[in-house]
């Protein structure tokens, strides 16, 4: 039976989930690694840093120290995808349930966040929760929809029922790869999309590129072994559609900004939050060209963040591409 579930990560997504967690009144234990972060939950009920604005169910207690989740039945990893390794070594021995929340790949070993998981914590039972969320809109209880996949069954159905709310519907998937690999490659096109939206190059050039970005999404999910369904769900075209479409996308907002001829190392400098698509874009480029497969907006994505070349160039670039059939 899981009935406590503790969240590890004060950001934003960590802030809405606990909401989530502690919806029914069940006391949720968040480790957040800021110590304002702790004294703002616990004293206002608010995450002032990541999430200001949005009252916070009183249920919610927040702690600096992740020896005090040992008395949860699972927990929701929800760190920056780069220092989920460092973050859940702190964790004793766990052998229970972890609930990966962070979409991207971890760039020094080309890994996805289960096998990060995996190797930090060999007896945890791993599972992904990922899909079109964007934390704000989750925190005041908006209605939402995720994949939660997990190869077992049994304890998917566990973690369904006690994640489910009235307006958070997981739907179970025992696809954990094609899960995570929709979440991770949505960030780098949403970079895209916004490079579109700053260059001004209209509506049209958007869809084409979300449709031609889920092709590369999907060429690159079933070299992965990851199933065609999941990536046409909710943690794949669900939130590419979502993070393609909205300035409250932080990975939309960084493309945005270099579309209107802004450097990538100006737009990244001294930022708090994370826009996980500039870590994922150079590991999936080199991941998709070690496999064979053809990812040409993510190359042009990863061109821009290193300055190799102008918007124009890429968009060149892209459109003198040989003329071929449509489909993945
Ligand atoms: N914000 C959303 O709407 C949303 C929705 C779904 C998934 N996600 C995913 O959740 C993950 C966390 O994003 P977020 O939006 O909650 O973060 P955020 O941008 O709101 O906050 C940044 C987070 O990074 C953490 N951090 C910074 N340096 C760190 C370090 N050295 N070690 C450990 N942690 C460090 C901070 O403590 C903070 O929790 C990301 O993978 C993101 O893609 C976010
Ligand atoms: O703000 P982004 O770009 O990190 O997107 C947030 C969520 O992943 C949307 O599902």
């Amino acid at each position: 039976m899981i009935r406590r579930l503790g969240v590890i990560g004060g950001g934003a997504w960590g802030t809405a989930l606990a909401q989530v967690a502690a919806g029914g009144g069940e006391e949720t234990l968040l480790w957040a690694r800021e110590p304002e972060v702790v004294g703002s939950i616990n004293e206002a009920h608010e995450n002032a840093a990541f999430l200001a604005g949005y009252p916070l169910n009183p249920a919610i207690r927040a702690t600096g120290d992740l020896a005090d989740l040992g008395a949860c039945d699972a927990l929701l990893v929800v760190t920056p995808a780069q220092h989920m390794r460092a973050v859940l070594g702190g964790l004793d021995g766990w052998a229970r349930p972890l609930i990966l929340c962070a979409k991207g790949m971890e760039e020094a070993s080309m890994k996805l966040m289960h096998d990060v998981a995996h190797e930090a914590q060999p007896n945890a039972a791993i599972a992904v929760l990922s899909g079109p969320t964007f934390a704000h809109e989750v925190a005041i209880g908006k209605p939402a929809a995720v994949t939660l996949a997990v190869e077992d069954r049994a304890l998917g159905e566990a973690l369904s029922a006690r994640l489910a709310r009235p307006n958070f519907r997981p739907y179970l998937s025992d696809d954990v790869v094609g899960a995570e690999i929709g979440g991770a490659v949505k960030n780098v096109l949403a970079i895209a999309c916004g490079v579109v939206e700053g260059r001004r190059l209209g509506q049209n050039a958007r869809a084409a590129l979300i449709s031609r970005g889920f092709a590369e999404m999907t060429r690159f999910g079933l070299a992965r072994g990851a199933r065609a369904e999941t990536l046409a769900g909710l943690s794949g075209l669900g939130d590419l559609v979502l993070t393609c479409s909205s300035e409250s996308s932080r990975n939309f907002s960084l493309g945005k900004g270099l579309g209107e001829g802004r450097a990538a190392a100006e737009l990244l400098a001294d930022r708090r939050t994370v826009a996980e698509g500039a870590h994922t874009a150079p590991v999936l480029k080199r991941a998709a060209e070690a496999m064979g497969v053809d990812m040409p907006i993510v190359a042009a994505v990863c061109a821009l963040l290193r300055s190799e070349a102008s918007v124009d160039e890429v968009v060149e670039a892209l459109l003198s591409r040989p003329l071929r059939a449509e489909g993945f």
